[in-house]
């Protein structure tokens, strides 16, 4: 029909503003001119990132602790006292996330690689999307356990 939008787009109605608009599918992103071509697709980003497992974690095990006991309240104190040393200048995030990170991609500082949209947990790829190139994140929770990312790209 007419009114059909190009590929990857959604129309929303803004309640407060009492009109349409329209909805990246891709990029989440929103606009209120209507489209007149297909939805761009998310951009890749890169990360590292510090993950501290818990107890309840998915899989409470690592290549650093064969078992993992700790509560998910101790592991946010541990991974706080972490991300102060690294916004303090005591230590490097490199340095932190190959010495203490859960998470396999500890032998690379924590480097997780480039990576689009659908590919990580959501929590974390959200957090990720949010970020500036160079920020350090506040404490990310995921079924892995709980992180602080570095966006590098
Ligand atoms: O899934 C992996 C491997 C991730 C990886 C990607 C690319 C290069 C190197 C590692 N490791 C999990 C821990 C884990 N959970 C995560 C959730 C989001 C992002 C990174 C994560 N890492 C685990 O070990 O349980």
């Amino acid at each position: 029909m007419a009114d059909d939008l190009p590929e990857g787009w959604e129309k929303r109605m803004s309640r407060s503003a009492g009109k349409e608009y329209y909805l990246n599918q891709h990029t989440k992103e929103i606009q209120w001119d209507r489209p007149t071509a297909p939805a761009e697709k998310a951009a890749m980003v890169q990360c590292s990132h510090l993950l501290v497992k818990h107890r309840d974690s998915r899989r409470p095990s690592s290549w650093r602790e064969e078992n993992i006991t700790r509560s998910k309240e101790e592991a946010i104190k541990i991974l706080k006292g972490y991300r102060d040393q690294i916004t303090s200048g005591q230590a490097t995030f490199e340095e932190l996330a190959s010495q203490f990170s859960d998470c396999s991609s500890a032998k690379r500082g924590g480097d997780l690689g480039p990576f689009g949209r659908g590919q990580m947990q959501k929590p974390f790829e959200d957090a990720t999307y949010s970020m500036k190139v160079g920020e350090l994140s506040d404490i990310v929770d995921t079924d892995s356990g709980v992180h602080i990312i570095l966006r590098t790209a």
